[in-house]
């Protein structure tokens, strides 16, 4: 491994756009830029004079000293030369400018590794969110919209609530419209105008005032209404296909030149986009889930054999699950799609059951729902109208085989009780922890948007909000890895068989480290080598 001084020390430079004011009183609301060249995705150089136009969709990564990468996020000033900025209103605001520093340093970026090694490149930073000293947008010239899309989940009410009361009474911003229906109500519904008052007690609501869906998602027809509309900031919730939804309605918006800035918040009950520390909602669920474990439990302990089941939700990623699990301590089983397992025979899932109802009378199963998929005689092969597989309910199933199981071949008679809680839980409000959660996710959004990024997500990464390019949160979902400590920790705290052989698992950590290599030479191939030593400023 290369230390710091055996580096030949690259020469960085990635431009803020966000550090120097150029305000002029008036300026058209739509700036449209020539469309884009075929220039390839440069890194703006204020101090030659020259003005970079990126063209495309190429990362705007920056390397510096030490093995450090920027995955910067895209900026108005991208394909919009010469943008007019403004003082961030913030500095008057009574209730901010008291504190201390309270614009971001323009150096901050997030790293999304933590732990190190000596010798180790210092590896992918982000942006860090927050405000920044200059903004692009005048107070009473945004126009903004709200979007929710997708499954429901908890705490997008408190988004809404966030995002309205942020802009209004940080930036001073007043026209905001709620979009109904999820993205095919940008051309197909009504719109709602947001106010504080109008969004006073939301939070304490589950699901969306505005309204979601699936599906639905024609481009052109969402730009056309957002120009229509005159629109110059589009927040838009939602998981990992409305996020990528989010990356077509941004590229379609810069080729079209527009000075509209797109802000993704992640959603998903399922915790399965990466990169972010978790998504919102995810900490009420699994504190939800808590009482079906529980009554999963009791039901089980007072009868002869009995079998708490409980299914919860996790579409390809068993977060929910395990994290219930480790949080309950009365669960014997948890049952995710990252781990295959196998019912009959030595090491299987009836034998493993057999055991524990002979040791302890009852127990408790918990699995996630795209658990064990494969098990199942046919599959579906449908999907809904984003083009998510539809699952089928491998809970009951289960639950069926292993009553007949017991009964038929084993001469044993189980009681087992099936509990599927999965619509309950995601339909509550959040809880308190999430509530404050969505605020900062709320505020990391405004912040970004006004200060001109776009074609970013906001997320906590490890611990400290970051803008972070879709791409990064589109390309891949967030898995439970088998092979990690916490993992490790659940089959400890249950018990439970791995249903793996060793050879399995070495067949997984070798798929994992080609992955984590292949994600280290596509940042390689990408990274822009910059021209100065300064970090990058915001
Ligand atoms: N690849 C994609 N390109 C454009 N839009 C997409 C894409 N995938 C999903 N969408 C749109 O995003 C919205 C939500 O997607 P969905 O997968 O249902 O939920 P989630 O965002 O929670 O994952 C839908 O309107 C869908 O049409
Ligand atoms: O809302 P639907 O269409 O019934 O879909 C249910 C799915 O939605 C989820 O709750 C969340 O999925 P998304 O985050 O992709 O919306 C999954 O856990 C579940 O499988
Ligand atoms: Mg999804």
């Amino acid at each position: 491994m290369a230390s710091t001084a055996s580096i030949s020390r690259p020469r960085f430079r990635c431009f803020d756009p966000t550090n120097s004011y150029t305000a002029t009183p008036d300026h058209p609301r739509y700036f449209s830029a020539s469309p884009p060249t075929s220039s390839p995705s440069t890194v703006n150089d204020r101090s030659s004079g020259s003005m970079a136009i990126s063209d495309n969709s190429e990362p705007k990564i920056a390397t510096g000293p030490g093995g450090y990468v920027l995955e910067d996020v895209p900026h108005l000033v991208d394909y919009i030369p010469d943008l007019p900025t403004y003082p961030n209103p913030l500095q008057d605001n009574p209730s901010y400018s008291v504190v201390k520093q309270y614009f971001v340093n323009a150096d901050d970026t997030v790293a999304q590794k933590i732990v190190v090694h000596k010798d180790s490149p210092r590896g992918t930073h982000f942006r860090r969110s927050g405000p920044r000293q200059k903004v692009y947008f005048e107070s009473n010239d945004v126009d903004a919209c709200i979007v929710t899309c997708g499954g429901l989940c908890p705490g997008l009410n408190t988004v809404i609530r966030e995002i309205v009361c942020g802009l209004y009474h940080m930036y001073g911003v007043k026209r905001i419209l709620g979009i109904e229906g999820g993205y095919r109500g940008f051309y197909a519904r009504n719109t709602i105008p947001l106010t504080p008052k109008v969004v006073n007690d939301i939070h304490k609501r589950g699901g969306t005032i505005l309204g979601t869906s699936r599906g639905g998602h024609v481009t052109s027809k969402i730009v056309d209404s957002i120009q229509d509309r005159g629109i110059n900031q589009v927040y838009v919730i939602g998981g990992d296909g409305t996020q990528k939804g989010a990356s077509v309605i941004f590229e379609e918006i810069r080729r079209r030149g527009l000075k509209v800035v797109v802000a993704g918040i992640p959603k998903t009950i399922d915790n399965d986009i990466p990169v972010i520390d978790r998504s919102f909602g995810f900490d009420t669920a699994v504190e939800e889930a808590q009482r079906a474990i529980n009554a999963a439990h009791v039901e089980a302990e007072s009868v002869e054999n009995g079998i708490g089941f409980v299914k919860l939700m996790g579409r390809y990623s068993g977060f929910i699950a395990m994290y219930a699990t480790l949080a309950s301590r009365d669960v014997d089983c948890c049952l995710i799609p990252e781990s295959p397992f196998y019912l009959e025979g030595p090491g299987g899932l009836y034998e493993y059951i057999e055991r524990r109802l002979k040791e302890n009378g009852h127990l408790v199963i918990v699995m996630a729902e795209g658990a064990g998929q494969e098990l199942l005689p046919e599959s579906m092969n449908q999907q809904d109208a984003s083009g998510n597989k539809l699952l089928q309910d491998v809970g009951l199933w289960l639950s069926q085989n292993i009553r007949d199981h017991f009964l038929k071949q084993r001469n044993i008679t189980i009681n087992l009780k099936y509990i599927d809680p999965t619509y309950m839980i995601r339909a509550i409000p959040s809880n308190a922890s999430d509530n404050v959660y969505c605020t900062l996710l709320a505020h990391s959004a405004i912040h970004g948007a006004m200060a001109g990024y776009t074609g970013f997500t906001v997320g906590p990464v490890n611990g400290r909000h970051a803008y972070i390019p879709f791409r990064r949160v589109t390309e891949k979902q967030n898995k439970v890895v088998i092979t990690d400590r916490m993992w490790a920790r659940l089959l400890s705290s249950t018990n439970q068989p791995s249903f793996l052989d060793l050879k399995k698992v070495e067949a997984i950590k070798k798929e994992e480290k080609e992955e984590e290599t292949k994600a280290q030479l596509i940042v390689g191939e990408n990274h822009t080598e910059a021209t100065s030593a300064s970090i990058p400023k915001k």
